[in-house]
């Protein structure tokens, strides 16, 4: 991995984009901060959870007492694990043309690795997230989209008689060419290899009249920026059959139900000692459940809870925002590896907490590629182990379960 992975939150105004950014980055108070990067006004850590290397180990019931992570957190086997969030508000139809807040936000979105599209589902704001009834949603789901790919395709198309010129000039592939145009995205040549695989009967570049164009940028668009629809405000009313419309016009576009308003909720309510609850579940206890543990509710929010309960977590299994997350990610292949000094015991520097570190790494990377990721470019790695301290070699790809595991030895620093 280049660098740490991204998440852009996108969506009209008024979709519930800070409010499920709120509900991703609200952690308990004892999180550290993200290892690596310094945090940008518009970026947020959010917590991504996966089921802990800590729990994997029947015969060391102890490791889940013992698992301290450095950052994010772990409650009985499931890992909270940082992952940064930006923020992409002010996008409305015309963005790429500099309208509402137009082009600056496009130009951060530049940096995410994978969207989550917030939509909102209720129908009860319009494009510009202005109040009305009855309002279409799968018209957001379009016009996001083309925002983004006019902007790109605005960009190809201001330079495109040079690079025309250019490509003609230097005999170059399509994929060298596109990349030197697409690298401000964050592109590489396989990213681009694999947009242009998907395209049928690509004429030569020469060739590319604006309906190529389109088609290509379209193409790198879903490489570049896999999404994932949240379908928010789940809890309204009109929101089944704007979630049908758009289920059945986009069904290989992953999409998940979202009440963000309804997880916000629950975890102020959890914060303030009213109720247990699990996030990504459907179970919460009141004071009727634990008189003992939890404080009393008046009955006007004893009935929002119970309301709570009945259109949302028992119809839908949860509010849907820790899954959006992994629905992000899991578009993106990442899975977390966790690094150890003590390959037998799983301890860090302390000796005594296990599986303090933990980073989301892209499914298949060479384990050769991690440490350098890990440990940096200056040190010489001398031996790779995972569990057992079985050695793996540099070219072994990390993957759930296997590989993920790991701890590098490094060589000693010669004396010149
Ligand atoms: N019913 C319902 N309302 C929600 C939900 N999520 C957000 N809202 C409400 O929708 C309105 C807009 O939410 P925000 O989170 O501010 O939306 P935004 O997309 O960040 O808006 P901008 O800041 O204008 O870009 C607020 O009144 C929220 O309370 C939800 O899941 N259900």
């Amino acid at each position: 991995m280049p660098r740490d992975p991204l998440i852009g939150i996108v969506g009209k105004p008024s979709s519930g984009k800070s409010t499920t950014l709120n509900s991703l980055t609200d952690a308990n108070a004892a999180v550290g901060a993200f290892p690596f990067c310094t945090i940008d006004p518009n970026q947020a850590t959010g917590y991504l959870q996966v089921p802990c290397a800590c729990s994997r180990f029947p015969d060391h019931p102890e490791y889940t007492k013992l698992c301290k992570p450095n950052y994010g957190w772990c409650s009985e086997g499931k890992r909270h694990v940082p992952i940064m969030l930006l923020d992409v508000a002010g996008l409305v139809p015309g963005a790429h043309s500099g309208r509402g807040l137009g082009n600056k936000f496009l130009d951060d979105l530049r940096h995410a690795d994978a969207l989550i599209h917030v939509v909102d589902v209720s129908g009860t704001t319009d494009s510009e997230g202005k109040n009305t009834r009855g309002y279409d949603p799968l018209y957001d789901v379009e016009w996001l989209q083309d925002e983004i790919r006019l902007w790109i395709e605005g960009n190809l198309k201001k330079r495109w008689g040079s690079i025309v010129r250019k490509h003609t000039a230097t005999k170059s592939t399509i994929v060298d060419t596109l990349q030197a145009q697409f690298g401000g995205y964050g592109s590489h040549a396989p990213m681009i290899q694999r947009a242009l695989s998907t395209i049928e009967g690509l004429p030569p570049l020469e060739k590319w009249d604006d309906e190529w164009i389109t088609k290509v940028v379209a193409a790198f668009m879903k490489e570049k920026f896999p999404t994932v629809l949240a379908l928010n405000k789940m809890d309204h009313p009109d929101a089944d059959k704007n979630v049908s419309k758009i289920m059945l016009k986009y069904p290989n576009t992953k999409a998940v139900l979202t009440s963000a308003i309804t997880e916000v909720f629950l975890r102020k309510l959890k914060k303030q000692g009213f109720i247990h609850y699990e996030e990504g579940t459907e179970f919460i206890d009141t004071c009727e459940d634990d008189p003992e543990n939890l404080k009393p509710l008046d009955e006007k929010l004893l009935n929002r809870i119970e309301n709570i309960r009945d259109l949302v977590l028992y119809r839908f299994g949860s509010t849907g925002v820790v899954q959006v997350l992994q629905a992000a990610t899991d578009l993106l292949g990442l899975i977390p590896v966790y690094t150890v000094k003590n390959i037998q015991t799983f301890t860090g520097g302390n000796g005594t907490n296990v599986f303090r570190d933990c980073f989301l790494v892209k499914k298949g990377t060479p384990v050769g590629r991690v440490a350098r990721y890990i440990m940096g470019g200056e040190v010489t790695i001398a031996a790779i182990e995972t569990v057992g301290g079985v050695r793996v070699s540099e070219e072994a790809a990390v993957e759930a379960g296997k590989n993920d595991i790991l701890a590098f030895k490094i060589a000693p620093r010669s004396q010149a």
